[in-house]
């Protein structure tokens, strides 16, 4: 369902791997491990069609990420490192923002409903910026129960969590697994996870 042909990662002068093959069935769990500046950001931007290959080819349902752009989108969520909120908008317009940016018009209740999941029950109207870091992070996951997309690529999603954020977030990944989404993850942190395939690793 998602797969990487061949793939050479250069960036700037550093080729940060090559010859990069891999393919995730639904269902299955990525996980992208390695040193500060090997690369994991760099293979998730890829796997989301942000960063261009030196060569090879990623494929989403058998078609290039090239070919496919719009539909692509919908059926994406890409977590970055950095929550991509904005600082004045409340909770809840973050939330909807992005879910909109990515294809997915969420209603005030659909948006208010996945805020409570996330713990921010009571912070819809608070702007971003009155937010501590973990309830930055708790927003930015929020998005994950937007939409239904299929493919999930989060990059280092538990930092900054607390337990029971952590414990949530285990939650919302086994059921998506267990439903036959995809996941991609990078993490420092060796995050026990219940998953019905076996997970992928890749050690970069
Ligand atoms: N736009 C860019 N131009 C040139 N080099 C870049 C660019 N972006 C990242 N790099 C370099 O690519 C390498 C890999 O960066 P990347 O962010 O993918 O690593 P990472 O494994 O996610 O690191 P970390 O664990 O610190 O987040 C680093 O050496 C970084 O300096």
């Amino acid at each position: 369902m998602l797969e990487l042909r061949n793939i050479d990662c250069i960036r700037g002068a550093r080729t940060l791997f090559s010859g990069l093959d891999l393919r995730l069935q639904p269902g299955q769990l990525l996980r992208v491990q390695g040193a500060n500046g090997a690369g994991k950001t760099s293979l998730l931007r890829l796997i989301c069609g942000l960063l261009a290959p030196a060569r090879g080819e990623v494929l989403w349902r058998g078609e290039r990420l090239a070919d496919l752009r719009e539909e692509f989108g919908r059926e994406l969520v890409y977590i970055g490192h950095a929550a991509a909120l904005k600082d004045d908008l409340s909770a809840l317009e973050n939330l909807r923002t992005a879910a909109l940016l990515g294809g997915h018009a969420a209603t005030p209740a659909a948006a208010r409903a996945a805020l409570a999941s996330a713990g921010l029950g009571g912070r819809e109207t608070t702007p971003a910026r009155l937010l501590s870091q973990g309830q930055r992070r708790r927003l930015a996951l929020a998005r994950l129960l937007i939409g239904a997309p299929p493919l999930w690529v989060l990059d280092e999603p538990f930092d900054a969590l607390d337990s029971s954020a952590l414990q949530w977030l285990r939650e919302l990944i086994a059921g998506h697994l267990g439903r036959g989404g995809i996941v991609v993850l990078s993490s420092h942190q060796e995050v026990a996870l219940d998953t019905g395939l076996a997970p992928m690793v890749v050690a970069l």
